[in-house]
């Protein structure tokens, strides 16, 4: 895959217009989501760029990642007379970027998207790498392809109009990132005050996580190694997320972060990771994010879910661990007593 440009931008009008020029086209596409429709297009409003734009808009939240909306979208493009040398823009969190993407990826195989991501989450991990598709079956991200978008434009402008739920969501990744890379980081995201964010603070500190993505994806771009740190917290947390899916639905994030809970069980047991550091986490992630309840009668499911994660190799389950912060274990396997001892860490 080639290189992807990410831009942080401090001018949206600016830079979406070049990046627009950038990129040779026949007809322009906008996909946005109904709430980003709202927030997030009347910041981009009255660009000349745009002015011939065909728009789509699709279902918000997660539970719309699926099939059905993948199929509207094709269908628009079709109708609306999209050839191969068109152009998408998806602007929207990573439910639309990774839709959106996936989408583009696939009509007529392959036409060129651009990301702008509006949430946290789409900014520090979802709109970056060129991992695109939707669930399916009820699991997570079943379907996709891996391809990058010619250009990621990240303006924190779009933050204002961001929940607490979202904003939290998104940070959880942010704290994966802090995890895997240094005890600074770490340390930088458990002491900011995420809950009062200072924006231009929060802007820089977008930057350096993105970064810490970008620089991994570069070396590893179809997760054949170590891509697979990035999922550190995802093997139990996608398997809370399908499983919310069947009751009530969690924030992606949220399900990252009570995963990184079970995950560092896992850390310090298997990988001797610092039992402190482990307990500042989870107190951190209890004291922001709450918990998820499950109990033992739902370990069984839970498990199952695991047993499709894409980390997987044969039977056995796939984790990202570590050794400290910083210190990446990636192709650990665990057991299903391991497994079942890290989810009652995180159940009581
Ligand atoms: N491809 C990847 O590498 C990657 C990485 C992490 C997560 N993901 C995926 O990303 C998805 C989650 O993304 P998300 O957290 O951005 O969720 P999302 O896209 O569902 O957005 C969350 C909510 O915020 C709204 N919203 C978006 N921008 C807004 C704005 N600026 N102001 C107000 N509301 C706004 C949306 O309409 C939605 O209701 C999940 O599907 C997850 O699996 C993908
Ligand atoms: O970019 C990656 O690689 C990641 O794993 C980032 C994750 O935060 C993200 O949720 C990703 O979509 C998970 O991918 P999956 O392959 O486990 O579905
Ligand atoms: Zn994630």
């Amino acid at each position: 895959m080639e290189k992807q440009k990410v831009i942080i931008s401090e001018n949206i009008h600016k830079t979406l217009e070049s990046s627009i020029d950038e990129c040779a086209h026949d007809k322009l596409f906008v996909l946005a989501d109904e709430n980003t429709a709202c927030m997030c297009l009347p910041l981009v409003k009255g660009l000349k760029c745009l002015e011939k734009a065909h728009y789509i808009i699709i279902k918000p939240s997660d539970t719309n990642k699926n099939l059905d909306t993948l199929a509207f979208v094709w269908s628009k493009l079709g109708q609306m007379g999209a050839t191969r040398h068109s152009l998408m823009i998806n602007i929207g969190g990573g439910m639309v970027t990774d839709l959106g993407g996936f989408a583009a990826s696939t009509f007529k195989r392959g036409i060129a998207y651009i990301n702008i991501p509006t949430t946290l989450l789409a900014m520090t991990d979802a709109s970056v790498g060129g991992k695109t598709g939707i669930n399916f079956n009820g699991l997570k991200n079943e379907i996709g392809v891996f391809n990058n978008a010619q250009s990621v434009i990240i303006d924190t402008v779009f933050l204002k109009t961001i929940n607490r739920e979202n904003m939290l969501s998104g940070y959880a990744e942010m704290l994966k990132h802090g995890l895997i890379y240094s005890s600074r980081m770490w340390a930088e995201i458990m002491n900011f005050d995420i809950e009062n964010p200072n924006l231009d603070e929060l802007r820089r500190m977008v930057a350096e996580s993105v970064a810490v993505k970008k620089r991994i994806v570069e070396q590893d771009p179809h997760e054949k190694g170590i891509r697979k740190a990035l999922n550190f917290g995802h093997t139990v947390g996608h398997a809370f997320e399908s499983f919310a899916m069947t009751r009530q639905p969690i924030l992606h994030g949220y399900a990252v972060a009570y995963g990184m809970i079970a995950e560092l069980y896992l850390c310090v047991t298997k990988a001797k990771f610092p039992t402190d550091k482990m307990y500042q986490t989870v107190d951190f992630i209890h004291s922001h994010y709450g918990r998820m309840n499950i109990t033992c009668d739902d370990y069984q499911l839970l498990y199952e879910f695991m047993t499709h994660d894409k980390k997987n190799i044969s039977d056995k389950i796939n984790f990202t661990l570590l050794g400290d912060t910083g210190d990446i274990r990636i192709n650990q396997t665990a057991d299903k007593e391991d497994i079942l001892n890290a989810l009652d860490f995180y159940a009581f």
